[in-house]
Protein backbone atom coordinates (compact mmCIF):
# COMPACT_ATOMS: atom_id res chain seq x y z
CA UNK A 1 0.00 0.00 0.00
CA UNK A 2 2.91 2.65 0.85
CA UNK A 3 4.72 2.18 -2.28
CA UNK A 4 1.37 2.70 -4.32
CA UNK A 5 0.66 5.62 -2.57
CA UNK A 6 4.34 7.23 -3.20
CA UNK A 7 3.68 6.24 -6.74
CA UNK A 8 0.39 8.59 -6.74
CA UNK A 9 1.76 11.31 -4.55
CA UNK A 10 4.81 11.36 -7.37
CA UNK A 11 2.37 11.70 -10.22
CA UNK A 12 0.67 14.42 -8.57
CA UNK A 13 3.51 16.34 -8.30
CA UNK A 14 4.73 15.83 -11.53
CA UNK A 15 1.30 17.45 -12.89
CA UNK A 16 0.71 19.76 -10.14
CA UNK A 17 2.20 23.02 -11.81
CA UNK A 18 -1.34 22.35 -14.47
CA UNK A 19 -3.59 22.04 -11.86
CA UNK A 20 -3.57 25.62 -10.43
CA UNK A 21 -3.75 28.10 -13.09
CA UNK A 22 -5.50 31.29 -11.28
CA UNK A 23 -2.45 31.10 -9.13
CA UNK A 24 0.56 30.56 -11.86
CA UNK A 25 -0.26 32.70 -14.39
CA UNK A 26 -0.61 30.05 -16.68
CA UNK A 27 2.42 31.06 -19.67
CA UNK A 28 5.10 29.50 -19.57
CA UNK A 29 8.01 31.07 -17.57
CA UNK A 30 5.12 33.22 -15.63
CA UNK A 31 6.06 33.77 -12.11
CA UNK A 32 3.97 31.72 -9.16
CA UNK A 33 3.27 33.36 -6.00
CA UNK A 34 5.41 33.45 -3.17
CA UNK A 35 4.70 32.36 0.23
CA UNK A 36 3.97 35.79 1.69
CA UNK A 37 2.39 36.91 -1.48
CA UNK A 38 -0.15 33.65 -1.43
CA UNK A 39 -1.21 34.32 2.51
CA UNK A 40 -1.71 38.22 1.47
CA UNK A 41 -5.29 38.69 1.65
CA UNK A 42 -6.37 35.63 3.09
CA UNK A 43 -7.85 34.32 6.65
CA UNK A 44 -6.74 31.98 8.39
CA UNK A 45 -7.81 29.59 11.23
CA UNK A 46 -5.69 27.82 13.86
CA UNK A 47 -6.29 25.37 16.21
CA UNK A 48 -4.20 25.26 18.76
CA UNK A 49 -2.83 28.80 18.43
CA UNK A 50 -2.29 29.09 22.47
CA UNK A 51 -0.12 25.91 22.41
CA UNK A 52 3.71 26.03 21.86
CA UNK A 53 3.74 25.34 18.51
CA UNK A 54 0.75 27.44 17.66
CA UNK A 55 2.12 30.30 18.81
CA UNK A 56 5.44 30.27 17.10
CA UNK A 57 2.44 29.98 13.52
CA UNK A 58 0.83 32.74 14.65
CA UNK A 59 4.18 35.09 14.85
CA UNK A 60 5.79 34.48 12.06
CA UNK A 61 2.69 34.73 9.96
CA UNK A 62 2.55 38.13 11.24
CA UNK A 63 5.92 39.13 10.81
CA UNK A 64 6.40 37.07 7.54
CA UNK A 65 3.33 37.31 5.77
CA UNK A 66 2.74 41.10 6.80
CA UNK A 67 -0.21 41.02 4.26
CA UNK A 68 -2.38 38.21 5.73
CA UNK A 69 -6.09 39.89 6.28
CA UNK A 70 -6.91 37.52 9.98
CA UNK A 71 -5.83 34.84 12.22
CA UNK A 72 -9.07 33.23 13.33
CA UNK A 73 -7.38 31.01 16.59
CA UNK A 74 -10.03 28.62 18.02
CA UNK A 75 -9.23 29.24 21.70
CA UNK A 76 -11.01 27.57 25.12
CA UNK A 77 -11.36 29.44 28.99
CA UNK A 78 -8.95 27.80 31.03
CA UNK A 79 -7.59 27.90 34.76
CA UNK A 80 -10.34 30.88 35.79
CA UNK A 81 -9.24 33.09 32.54
CA UNK A 82 -11.44 34.16 30.30
CA UNK A 83 -10.86 33.47 26.43
CA UNK A 84 -10.33 37.33 25.97
CA UNK A 85 -7.91 37.76 28.87
CA UNK A 86 -5.97 34.45 27.68
CA UNK A 87 -5.29 36.30 24.12
CA UNK A 88 -4.74 39.07 25.45
CA UNK A 89 -1.80 37.81 27.82
CA UNK A 90 -0.56 35.81 24.91
CA UNK A 91 0.18 38.44 22.86
CA UNK A 92 2.04 40.11 25.56
CA UNK A 93 4.41 37.56 25.74
CA UNK A 94 7.85 37.67 25.05
CA UNK A 95 8.06 35.86 21.21
CA UNK A 96 6.00 38.63 19.63
CA UNK A 97 8.30 41.50 20.59
CA UNK A 98 9.53 42.22 16.72
CA UNK A 99 6.15 41.90 15.66
CA UNK A 100 4.90 43.96 18.33
CA UNK A 101 7.65 46.60 17.40
CA UNK A 102 6.88 46.30 13.61
CA UNK A 103 3.38 46.76 14.03
CA UNK A 104 1.89 47.68 17.18
CA UNK A 105 -1.92 47.26 16.26
CA UNK A 106 -0.65 43.50 15.27
CA UNK A 107 -3.73 42.36 17.71
CA UNK A 108 -6.52 43.45 15.52
CA UNK A 109 -5.21 40.98 12.83
CA UNK A 110 -5.82 38.23 15.83
CA UNK A 111 -9.50 37.54 15.88
CA UNK A 112 -10.40 34.67 19.07
CA UNK A 113 -13.08 32.22 18.39
CA UNK A 114 -14.17 30.46 21.76
CA UNK A 115 -14.30 26.47 21.31
CA UNK A 116 -13.80 24.00 23.32
CA UNK A 117 -12.75 21.00 20.83
CA UNK A 118 -14.26 18.11 22.62
CA UNK A 119 -17.59 19.49 22.48
CA UNK A 120 -19.92 18.44 19.89
CA UNK A 121 -19.72 21.09 17.31
CA UNK A 122 -16.36 22.09 18.91
CA UNK A 123 -18.69 24.17 21.18
CA UNK A 124 -18.28 27.28 18.04
CA UNK A 125 -21.55 29.37 17.93
CA UNK A 126 -23.74 29.20 14.85
CA UNK A 127 -22.83 32.69 14.45
CA UNK A 128 -19.04 32.15 14.28
CA UNK A 129 -19.87 29.08 12.43
CA UNK A 130 -20.83 31.11 9.80
CA UNK A 131 -18.73 33.61 10.02
CA UNK A 132 -15.80 31.55 9.36
CA UNK A 133 -17.83 29.15 6.51
CA UNK A 134 -17.79 32.39 4.65
CA UNK A 135 -14.43 33.40 5.15
CA UNK A 136 -11.60 31.34 5.81
CA UNK A 137 -9.05 30.12 3.30
CA UNK A 138 -6.55 28.23 5.28
CA UNK A 139 -6.58 25.88 8.33
CA UNK A 140 -3.57 24.44 10.91
CA UNK A 141 -5.01 22.43 13.16
CA UNK A 142 -2.61 21.83 15.54
CA UNK A 143 -4.14 21.27 18.68
CA UNK A 144 -4.01 18.36 20.33
CA UNK A 145 -3.23 16.43 23.80
CA UNK A 146 0.46 15.56 23.58
CA UNK A 147 0.39 14.10 27.03
CA UNK A 148 1.40 10.02 26.75
CA UNK A 149 -0.72 9.39 29.72
CA UNK A 150 -3.70 10.90 28.51
CA UNK A 151 -6.39 8.21 29.29
CA UNK A 152 -7.51 6.85 26.25
CA UNK A 153 -11.29 8.08 25.80
CA UNK A 154 -9.80 11.76 26.09
CA UNK A 155 -7.22 11.59 23.79
CA UNK A 156 -9.56 9.87 21.04
CA UNK A 157 -11.93 12.90 21.77
CA UNK A 158 -9.76 15.48 21.46
CA UNK A 159 -7.18 14.10 18.70
CA UNK A 160 -9.57 12.10 16.84
CA UNK A 161 -13.20 13.16 17.42
CA UNK A 162 -12.40 17.33 17.43
CA UNK A 163 -10.30 16.58 13.79
CA UNK A 164 -12.88 14.99 12.81
CA UNK A 165 -15.67 17.78 13.77
CA UNK A 166 -13.14 20.14 12.37
CA UNK A 167 -12.96 18.37 9.17
CA UNK A 168 -16.81 19.08 8.93
CA UNK A 169 -16.63 22.40 9.56
CA UNK A 170 -14.08 22.58 6.97
CA UNK A 171 -16.09 21.52 4.37
CA UNK A 172 -18.62 24.13 5.12
CA UNK A 173 -16.05 26.95 4.39
CA UNK A 174 -17.07 28.26 0.85
CA UNK A 175 -13.59 29.41 -0.10
CA UNK A 176 -11.25 26.67 1.74
CA UNK A 177 -8.01 26.09 0.06
CA UNK A 178 -6.00 23.75 2.13
CA UNK A 179 -6.68 22.35 5.30
CA UNK A 180 -2.60 21.39 6.83
CA UNK A 181 -2.95 18.68 9.90
CA UNK A 182 0.31 18.55 12.59
CA UNK A 183 0.83 15.23 13.07
CA UNK A 184 4.13 13.55 14.69
CA UNK A 185 6.96 11.78 13.11
CA UNK A 186 5.91 9.14 16.04
CA UNK A 187 2.20 8.36 15.04
CA UNK A 188 4.17 5.09 13.25
CA UNK A 189 7.07 4.14 15.42
CA UNK A 190 5.85 1.00 16.34
CA UNK A 191 7.69 0.64 12.43
CA UNK A 192 11.60 1.31 11.93
CA UNK A 193 10.97 2.99 8.83
CA UNK A 194 8.55 4.88 8.08
CA UNK A 195 7.77 6.80 4.52
CA UNK A 196 5.82 9.69 3.73
CA UNK A 197 2.26 7.82 3.22
CA UNK A 198 -0.52 7.31 5.64
CA UNK A 199 -0.40 3.95 7.10
CA UNK A 200 -3.72 1.87 7.80
CA UNK A 201 -5.10 2.64 11.04
CA UNK A 202 -4.18 0.05 13.95
CA UNK A 203 -8.44 -0.46 13.91
CA UNK A 204 -11.12 1.45 12.25
CA UNK A 205 -11.31 4.97 13.87
CA UNK A 206 -15.19 4.87 13.76
CA UNK A 207 -15.59 1.38 15.50
CA UNK A 208 -13.36 1.86 17.84
CA UNK A 209 -15.46 5.45 19.15
CA UNK A 210 -18.34 3.46 18.58
CA UNK A 211 -17.45 0.75 20.84
CA UNK A 212 -15.37 3.24 23.42
CA UNK A 213 -18.94 5.52 23.82
CA UNK A 214 -20.55 2.54 26.05
CA UNK A 215 -17.54 1.33 28.02
CA UNK A 216 -16.79 3.21 31.79
CA UNK A 217 -13.63 4.51 31.97
CA UNK A 218 -11.98 1.99 34.25
CA UNK A 219 -12.90 -0.65 31.20
CA UNK A 220 -11.55 1.58 28.65
CA UNK A 221 -8.08 2.01 31.16
CA UNK A 222 -8.28 -2.05 31.30
CA UNK A 223 -7.94 -2.94 27.69
CA UNK A 224 -6.17 0.47 26.46
CA UNK A 225 -2.82 -1.66 26.28
CA UNK A 226 -4.62 -4.18 24.23
CA UNK A 227 -6.00 -1.82 22.20
CA UNK A 228 -2.63 0.26 21.70
CA UNK A 229 -0.25 -2.59 21.11
CA UNK A 230 3.14 -2.08 19.91
CA UNK A 231 2.39 1.39 20.35
CA UNK A 232 3.98 3.28 23.53
CA UNK A 233 1.08 5.62 24.74
CA UNK A 234 -2.47 6.73 23.91
CA UNK A 235 -0.79 9.58 22.42
CA UNK A 236 0.77 7.97 19.40
CA UNK A 237 -1.72 5.84 19.24
CA UNK A 238 -4.49 8.52 18.24
CA UNK A 239 -2.59 10.59 16.42
CA UNK A 240 -2.08 7.32 13.59
CA UNK A 241 -5.88 7.43 13.83
CA UNK A 242 -6.57 10.72 13.35
CA UNK A 243 -4.05 10.75 10.23
CA UNK A 244 -6.90 7.87 8.84
CA UNK A 245 -9.05 10.34 9.58
CA UNK A 246 -8.14 12.96 7.69
CA UNK A 247 -6.86 11.11 4.53
CA UNK A 248 -10.64 10.28 4.47
CA UNK A 249 -11.23 13.48 3.19
CA UNK A 250 -8.91 13.95 0.71
CA UNK A 251 -11.54 14.04 -2.17
CA UNK A 252 -13.27 16.43 -0.94
CA UNK A 253 -10.32 19.16 0.52
CA UNK A 254 -6.89 19.94 -0.20
CA UNK A 255 -5.38 18.53 2.78
CA UNK A 256 -1.31 17.85 3.76
CA UNK A 257 -0.20 16.42 6.95
CA UNK A 258 3.13 17.68 8.44
CA UNK A 259 4.79 15.54 10.84
CA UNK A 260 7.43 16.80 13.09
CA UNK A 261 9.55 14.19 15.24
CA UNK A 262 10.89 16.20 18.55
CA UNK A 263 9.90 19.41 18.16
CA UNK A 264 12.51 21.81 20.42
CA UNK A 265 13.38 25.22 21.05
CA UNK A 266 13.61 27.63 18.38
CA UNK A 267 16.64 27.85 15.76
CA UNK A 268 16.59 31.39 14.59
CA UNK A 269 13.28 33.14 15.17
CA UNK A 270 11.73 35.02 16.57
CA UNK A 271 14.63 35.12 18.69
CA UNK A 272 17.10 31.74 19.16
CA UNK A 273 16.54 29.31 21.99
CA UNK A 274 12.79 30.13 22.76
CA UNK A 275 10.74 27.75 24.53
CA UNK A 276 7.63 27.62 27.24
CA UNK A 277 7.53 24.51 27.94
CA UNK A 278 8.50 21.05 29.84
CA UNK A 279 7.62 18.78 27.37
CA UNK A 280 10.02 15.94 25.77
CA UNK A 281 13.50 16.81 26.23
CA UNK A 282 12.94 20.35 27.86
CA UNK A 283 11.70 18.79 31.11
CA UNK A 284 15.29 16.69 31.13
CA UNK A 285 18.11 19.58 30.58
CA UNK A 286 16.20 21.29 33.04
CA UNK A 287 16.41 18.26 35.25
CA UNK A 288 19.78 18.26 34.22
CA UNK A 289 20.80 21.36 34.37
CA UNK A 290 19.35 21.60 38.67
CA UNK A 291 21.57 18.56 38.79
CA UNK A 292 18.41 16.60 39.37
CA UNK A 293 18.54 14.41 36.84
CA UNK A 294 22.10 12.10 37.16
CA UNK A 295 21.06 9.32 35.23
CA UNK A 296 18.66 8.10 32.03
CA UNK A 297 18.04 5.37 30.11
CA UNK A 298 18.70 6.51 26.99
CA UNK A 299 21.14 4.90 23.91
CA UNK A 300 24.10 6.82 23.59
CA UNK A 301 24.49 6.36 19.81
CA UNK A 302 20.92 6.36 19.21
CA UNK A 303 19.69 9.48 16.81
CA UNK A 304 17.92 12.37 19.14
CA UNK A 305 15.62 13.26 16.21
CA UNK A 306 15.23 17.15 17.72
CA UNK A 307 13.52 19.82 14.92
CA UNK A 308 13.65 23.52 16.10
CA UNK A 309 10.05 24.92 16.36
CA UNK A 310 10.57 27.79 14.05
CA UNK A 311 11.82 25.53 11.76
CA UNK A 312 8.52 23.03 11.68
CA UNK A 313 6.21 26.48 11.60
CA UNK A 314 8.54 27.05 8.35
CA UNK A 315 7.81 24.01 6.38
CA UNK A 316 4.28 23.97 7.70
CA UNK A 317 3.38 27.57 6.28
CA UNK A 318 5.30 26.34 3.04
CA UNK A 319 2.83 23.34 2.88
CA UNK A 320 -0.08 25.11 3.52
CA UNK A 321 1.40 27.83 0.17
CA UNK A 322 2.24 24.41 -1.66
CA UNK A 323 -1.29 22.50 -0.84
CA UNK A 324 -3.40 25.46 -2.07
CA UNK A 325 -1.16 26.32 -4.82
CA UNK A 326 -0.61 23.17 -6.54
CA UNK A 327 -3.46 21.43 -5.12
CA UNK A 328 -2.11 17.55 -5.35
CA UNK A 329 -4.60 15.38 -5.57
CA UNK A 330 -4.01 13.18 -3.02
CA UNK A 331 -2.72 13.86 0.84
CA UNK A 332 1.17 14.99 0.86
CA UNK A 333 2.74 13.96 3.97
CA UNK A 334 5.66 15.58 4.64
CA UNK A 335 7.87 14.25 7.77
CA UNK A 336 10.18 17.08 9.20
CA UNK A 337 12.69 15.48 10.74
CA UNK A 338 16.47 16.02 11.18
CA UNK A 339 18.17 12.60 11.69
CA UNK A 340 18.51 11.37 8.10
CA UNK A 341 20.31 14.69 7.36
CA UNK A 342 21.86 15.67 10.07
CA UNK A 343 22.13 13.33 12.48
CA UNK A 344 22.82 14.14 16.27
CA UNK A 345 22.73 11.57 19.05
CA UNK A 346 22.01 11.35 22.60
CA UNK A 347 25.25 10.27 23.78
CA UNK A 348 26.42 14.06 22.14
CA UNK A 349 23.41 15.75 23.39
CA UNK A 350 23.62 14.56 26.94
CA UNK A 351 27.50 16.27 26.52
CA UNK A 352 26.41 19.48 24.80
CA UNK A 353 23.75 20.39 27.78
CA UNK A 354 25.92 19.25 30.41
CA UNK A 355 28.47 21.79 29.44
CA UNK A 356 26.32 24.22 28.27
CA UNK A 357 24.67 24.05 32.05
CA UNK A 358 28.04 24.52 33.89
CA UNK A 359 28.72 27.43 31.72
CA UNK A 360 25.61 29.50 32.20
CA UNK A 361 24.23 27.46 35.56
CA UNK A 362 20.61 27.39 36.37
CA UNK A 363 19.89 29.21 40.20
CA UNK A 364 19.81 26.99 43.34
CA UNK A 365 21.27 24.01 41.47
CA UNK A 366 21.13 20.66 43.41
CA UNK A 367 23.68 19.48 42.68
CA UNK A 368 26.40 20.09 39.75
CA UNK A 369 25.39 19.10 36.49
CA UNK A 370 26.52 15.50 35.55
CA UNK A 371 24.45 13.18 34.28
CA UNK A 372 25.08 10.00 32.73
CA UNK A 373 22.82 8.06 29.78
CA UNK A 374 23.02 4.51 29.83
CA UNK A 375 20.70 1.67 28.13
CA UNK A 376 21.84 -0.77 30.76
CA UNK A 377 18.69 -1.57 32.63
CA UNK A 378 20.43 -2.83 36.09
CA UNK A 379 23.54 0.67 35.53
CA UNK A 380 20.72 3.34 35.55
CA UNK A 381 18.93 1.29 38.90
CA UNK A 382 22.35 1.62 40.27
CA UNK A 383 22.22 4.78 39.79
CA UNK A 384 19.14 5.88 40.29
CA UNK A 385 19.49 4.54 43.64
CA UNK A 386 22.78 5.93 44.14
CA UNK A 387 22.33 8.91 42.52
CA UNK A 388 19.09 10.10 43.21
CA UNK A 389 17.18 8.06 46.01
CA UNK A 390 20.42 8.43 48.25
CA UNK A 391 20.92 12.15 48.00
CA UNK A 392 17.20 12.82 47.88
CA UNK A 393 16.69 10.79 51.43
CA UNK A 394 19.55 12.67 52.84
CA UNK A 395 17.93 16.04 51.77
CA UNK A 396 15.43 14.90 53.26
CA UNK A 397 16.80 13.97 56.33
CA UNK A 398 18.38 17.27 56.69
CA UNK A 399 15.13 19.38 55.97
CA UNK A 400 12.98 17.40 58.29
CA UNK A 401 15.43 18.11 61.03
CA UNK A 402 15.28 22.54 60.03
CA UNK A 403 11.54 21.68 61.00
CA UNK A 404 10.67 21.84 57.20
CA UNK A 405 8.68 19.66 54.99
CA UNK A 406 10.35 17.34 52.92
CA UNK A 407 10.47 17.49 49.13
CA UNK A 408 13.15 15.73 47.47
CA UNK A 409 11.65 12.56 46.75
CA UNK A 410 8.67 13.89 45.67
CA UNK A 411 10.46 15.39 43.21
CA UNK A 412 12.26 12.44 42.34
CA UNK A 413 8.91 10.45 42.18
CA UNK A 414 7.28 12.71 39.42
CA UNK A 415 10.83 12.88 37.68
CA UNK A 416 11.31 9.38 36.92
CA UNK A 417 7.47 8.83 36.04
CA UNK A 418 8.08 11.45 33.68
CA UNK A 419 11.60 10.26 32.32
CA UNK A 420 10.01 6.89 32.25
CA UNK A 421 7.49 7.46 30.03
CA UNK A 422 10.23 9.02 27.53
CA UNK A 423 12.45 6.26 27.71
CA UNK A 424 11.25 4.89 25.12
CA UNK A 425 12.23 7.15 22.17
CA UNK A 426 15.54 7.86 24.03
CA UNK A 427 16.53 4.65 23.69
CA UNK A 428 15.67 3.69 19.74
CA UNK A 429 16.48 5.29 16.34
CA UNK A 430 13.81 5.28 13.71
CA UNK A 431 14.31 6.00 9.58
CA UNK A 432 12.37 8.69 8.07
CA UNK A 433 12.23 9.37 4.59
CA UNK A 434 11.84 13.28 3.51
CA UNK A 435 11.03 13.48 0.31
CA UNK A 436 8.27 15.67 0.42
CA UNK A 437 10.18 18.13 2.38
CA UNK A 438 13.30 18.05 -0.02
CA UNK A 439 10.62 18.05 -2.87
CA UNK A 440 8.90 21.57 -0.77
CA UNK A 441 12.11 23.01 -0.70
CA UNK A 442 13.00 22.89 -4.36
CA UNK A 443 9.56 24.58 -4.88
CA UNK A 444 10.42 27.38 -3.05
CA UNK A 445 11.99 30.62 -4.35
CA UNK A 446 15.09 31.08 -2.91
CA UNK A 447 14.35 34.27 -0.89
CA UNK A 448 11.33 31.81 0.57
CA UNK A 449 13.74 29.59 1.13
CA UNK A 450 15.64 32.13 3.60
CA UNK A 451 12.55 33.66 4.20
CA UNK A 452 10.92 30.04 5.34
CA UNK A 453 14.08 28.16 6.03
CA UNK A 454 13.46 24.39 6.91
CA UNK A 455 17.03 23.47 5.63
CA UNK A 456 17.92 21.60 8.81
CA UNK A 457 21.39 20.54 7.13
CA UNK A 458 22.55 24.46 8.40
CA UNK A 459 21.32 23.37 11.69
CA UNK A 460 25.02 23.75 13.81
CA UNK A 461 24.03 21.26 17.11
CA UNK A 462 26.49 22.53 19.43
CA UNK A 463 25.14 25.80 19.13
CA UNK A 464 21.58 25.07 18.94
CA UNK A 465 21.72 23.04 21.87
CA UNK A 466 23.74 25.82 24.13
CA UNK A 467 21.28 28.13 22.70
CA UNK A 468 18.19 25.83 23.70
CA UNK A 469 19.46 25.39 27.32
CA UNK A 470 19.71 29.28 27.66
CA UNK A 471 16.30 29.42 26.93
CA UNK A 472 15.01 27.12 29.28
CA UNK A 473 16.96 28.88 31.67
CA UNK A 474 15.18 32.50 30.36
CA UNK A 475 12.12 31.66 29.24
CA UNK A 476 10.97 28.75 30.61
CA UNK A 477 12.60 29.40 34.35
CA UNK A 478 12.31 33.02 34.21
CA UNK A 479 16.04 33.17 35.32
CA UNK A 480 17.70 36.43 34.43
CA UNK A 481 21.28 35.68 33.13
CA UNK A 482 22.94 38.82 35.30
CA UNK A 483 22.68 36.02 37.71
CA UNK A 484 25.13 33.61 36.55
CA UNK A 485 28.21 34.79 38.37
CA UNK A 486 26.28 33.88 41.83
CA UNK A 487 24.19 30.76 40.12
CA UNK A 488 28.53 30.00 39.70
CA UNK A 489 29.59 30.76 42.73
CA UNK A 490 26.83 28.02 44.29
CA UNK A 491 28.06 25.48 41.74
CA UNK A 492 31.75 25.97 43.82
CA UNK A 493 30.17 25.98 46.83
CA UNK A 494 28.52 22.14 45.94
CA UNK A 495 31.86 21.01 44.70
CA UNK A 496 33.38 21.87 48.26
CA UNK A 497 30.36 20.31 50.16
CA UNK A 498 30.74 17.04 47.83
CA UNK A 499 34.45 17.14 48.49
CA UNK A 500 33.77 17.61 52.42
CA UNK A 501 31.41 14.63 52.14
CA UNK A 502 33.60 12.20 50.24
CA UNK A 503 36.39 12.96 52.71
CA UNK A 504 34.09 12.40 55.90
CA UNK A 505 33.15 9.63 54.10
CA UNK A 506 36.40 7.77 53.32
CA UNK A 507 37.30 8.45 56.85
CA UNK A 508 34.04 6.79 58.37
CA UNK A 509 34.91 4.02 55.95
CA UNK A 510 38.16 3.39 57.59
CA UNK A 511 37.64 4.06 61.08
CA UNK A 512 34.38 1.84 61.55
CA UNK A 513 35.07 -1.18 58.67
CA UNK A 514 39.17 -1.07 58.30
CA UNK A 515 40.78 0.49 61.48
CA UNK A 516 39.01 -2.25 63.23
CA UNK A 517 40.46 -5.18 61.67
CA UNK A 518 43.85 -6.32 61.54
CA UNK A 519 42.89 -8.20 58.03
CA UNK A 520 41.15 -5.08 56.66
CA UNK A 521 44.37 -3.48 57.39
CA UNK A 522 46.24 -5.30 55.61
CA UNK A 523 44.05 -5.04 52.53
CA UNK A 524 44.24 -1.65 52.78
CA UNK A 525 48.37 -1.52 53.23
CA UNK A 526 48.59 -4.03 50.16
CA UNK A 527 46.45 -2.12 48.05
CA UNK A 528 47.96 1.55 48.66
CA UNK A 529 51.77 0.34 48.25
CA UNK A 530 50.76 -1.54 45.01
CA UNK A 531 49.45 2.15 43.73
CA UNK A 532 52.88 3.61 44.61
CA UNK A 533 54.68 0.35 43.12
CA UNK A 534 52.66 1.16 39.90
CA UNK A 535 52.87 5.18 40.32
CA UNK A 536 56.70 5.27 40.60
CA UNK A 537 57.15 2.59 38.00
CA UNK A 538 55.00 4.51 35.52
CA UNK A 539 57.10 7.98 37.04
CA UNK A 540 60.41 6.03 36.25
CA UNK A 541 59.11 4.91 32.48
CA UNK A 542 58.36 7.93 31.43
CA UNK A 543 61.76 9.55 32.84
CA UNK A 544 63.56 7.15 30.75
CA UNK A 545 61.62 7.76 27.64
CA UNK A 546 62.07 11.67 28.28
C1 LIG B 1 21.44 15.41 29.98
C2 LIG B 1 20.40 15.13 29.00
C3 LIG B 1 20.32 13.84 28.42
C4 LIG B 1 19.21 13.63 27.46
C5 LIG B 1 18.84 12.24 27.35
C6 LIG B 1 17.60 11.88 26.59
C7 LIG B 1 16.39 12.75 26.76
C8 LIG B 1 15.20 12.18 26.03
C9 LIG B 1 14.08 13.05 26.12
C10 LIG B 1 13.05 13.03 25.36
C11 LIG B 1 12.69 12.15 24.28
C12 LIG B 1 11.60 12.77 23.47
C13 LIG B 1 10.33 12.05 23.41
C14 LIG B 1 9.25 12.80 22.66
C15 LIG B 1 8.86 12.15 21.40
C16 LIG B 1 7.47 12.50 20.90
C17 LIG B 1 7.31 13.88 20.39
C18 LIG B 1 5.83 14.23 20.21
O1 LIG B 1 5.28 13.89 19.24
S1 LIG B 1 4.79 15.11 21.38
C19 LIG B 1 5.61 15.98 22.54
C20 LIG B 1 5.99 15.16 23.61
N1 LIG B 1 5.00 15.16 24.68
C21 LIG B 1 5.45 15.24 25.89
O2 LIG B 1 6.62 15.38 26.10
C22 LIG B 1 4.44 15.18 27.02
C23 LIG B 1 5.06 14.47 28.15
N2 LIG B 1 4.40 14.86 29.40
C24 LIG B 1 3.46 14.14 29.99
O3 LIG B 1 2.98 13.16 29.44
C25 LIG B 1 3.03 14.60 31.38
O4 LIG B 1 3.27 15.96 31.53
C26 LIG B 1 3.80 13.83 32.48
C27 LIG B 1 3.30 12.40 32.52
C28 LIG B 1 5.30 13.88 32.26
C29 LIG B 1 3.54 14.46 33.85
O5 LIG B 1 2.19 14.42 34.11
P1 LIG B 1 1.58 14.87 35.58
O6 LIG B 1 0.10 14.83 35.44
O7 LIG B 1 2.22 14.04 36.62
O8 LIG B 1 2.03 16.31 35.79
P2 LIG B 1 1.95 17.64 34.91
O9 LIG B 1 0.85 18.50 35.45
O10 LIG B 1 1.89 17.40 33.45
O11 LIG B 1 3.36 18.24 35.31
C30 LIG B 1 3.76 18.28 36.67
C31 LIG B 1 5.01 19.10 36.79
O12 LIG B 1 6.07 18.47 36.09
C32 LIG B 1 6.57 19.30 35.05
N3 LIG B 1 6.91 18.46 33.92
C33 LIG B 1 6.11 18.08 32.93
N4 LIG B 1 6.78 17.34 32.03
C34 LIG B 1 8.03 17.23 32.51
C35 LIG B 1 9.20 16.58 32.05
N5 LIG B 1 9.23 15.92 30.88
N6 LIG B 1 10.32 16.68 32.79
C36 LIG B 1 10.33 17.40 33.94
N7 LIG B 1 9.24 18.03 34.42
C37 LIG B 1 8.13 17.95 33.72
C38 LIG B 1 5.41 20.26 34.79
O13 LIG B 1 5.81 21.50 34.25
C39 LIG B 1 4.79 20.45 36.17
O14 LIG B 1 5.54 21.36 36.93
P3 LIG B 1 4.78 22.37 37.94
O15 LIG B 1 3.95 21.53 38.86
O16 LIG B 1 3.90 23.22 37.06
O17 LIG B 1 5.88 23.10 38.60
N1 LIG C 1 5.78 19.36 20.99
C1 LIG C 1 6.27 18.36 20.29
O1 LIG C 1 7.39 17.88 20.55
C2 LIG C 1 5.52 17.81 19.14
C3 LIG C 1 4.23 18.22 18.83
N2 LIG C 1 3.60 17.68 17.75
C4 LIG C 1 2.25 18.08 17.39
O2 LIG C 1 2.22 19.49 17.26
C5 LIG C 1 0.95 20.00 17.64
C6 LIG C 1 1.14 21.13 18.63
O3 LIG C 1 1.89 20.65 19.73
P1 LIG C 1 2.36 21.62 20.90
O4 LIG C 1 2.18 23.02 20.47
O5 LIG C 1 3.66 21.16 21.35
O6 LIG C 1 1.29 21.26 22.02
P2 LIG C 1 0.75 22.15 23.22
O7 LIG C 1 0.30 21.21 24.28
O8 LIG C 1 1.72 23.20 23.57
O9 LIG C 1 -0.53 22.87 22.62
C7 LIG C 1 -1.73 22.21 22.44
C8 LIG C 1 -2.76 23.20 21.97
O10 LIG C 1 -4.02 22.52 21.83
C9 LIG C 1 -5.00 23.22 22.54
N3 LIG C 1 -6.04 22.38 23.12
C10 LIG C 1 -5.83 21.27 23.83
N4 LIG C 1 -7.01 20.79 24.26
C11 LIG C 1 -7.96 21.63 23.80
C12 LIG C 1 -9.37 21.67 23.90
N5 LIG C 1 -10.05 20.74 24.56
N6 LIG C 1 -10.04 22.68 23.31
C13 LIG C 1 -9.36 23.66 22.66
N7 LIG C 1 -8.03 23.67 22.50
C14 LIG C 1 -7.35 22.67 23.07
C15 LIG C 1 -4.26 23.87 23.68
O11 LIG C 1 -5.04 24.91 24.19
P3 LIG C 1 -4.95 25.36 25.72
O12 LIG C 1 -3.88 26.39 25.74
O13 LIG C 1 -6.30 25.90 25.96
O14 LIG C 1 -4.63 24.15 26.54
C16 LIG C 1 -3.00 24.32 22.98
O15 LIG C 1 -3.24 25.52 22.31
C17 LIG C 1 0.18 18.81 18.20
O16 LIG C 1 -0.71 18.39 17.20
C18 LIG C 1 1.24 17.76 18.46
O17 LIG C 1 0.72 16.47 18.30
C19 LIG C 1 4.21 16.76 16.96
C20 LIG C 1 5.46 16.34 17.22
C21 LIG C 1 6.21 16.80 18.35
Amino acid sequence: MSTELSERQDLDRSGAAEEQPDICSGAAGSRMASVAEYYAGKSVLITGATGFMGKVLVEKLLWSCPEVKALYILVRPKAGQSMKQRVSDMMKCKLFDRVREDNPDFHKKIIPISSELTQPGLSISPEDVEKLSACINIVFHCAATIRFDEPLKHALQLNVIATQELLSLAQRMHHLEAFIHISTAYANCNRKHIDEVIYPPPVEPKKLIESLEWMDDGIVQDITPRLIGDRPNTYTYTKALAEYVVQQEQDKLNIGIVRPSIVGASWQEPFPGWIDNFNGPSGVFIAAGKGILRTMRANNDAVADLIPVDMVVNLTLAAGWYTAVHRPKTTLVYNCTTGGINPFHWGEIEHHVISSFKRNPLEQAFRRPNANITSNYLINQYWILVSHKFPAFIYDLFLRLCGQKPQMMRIFNRLHKAIGLLEYFSSQDWEWNSENMNMLMSQLTPEDRTAFNFDVRQLNWPEYIENYCIGTKKYVLNEDMSDIPAARQHLRKLRNIRYTFNTVLVVFIWRVFIARSQMARNIWYFVVSLCFKFLSYFRASSTLTN
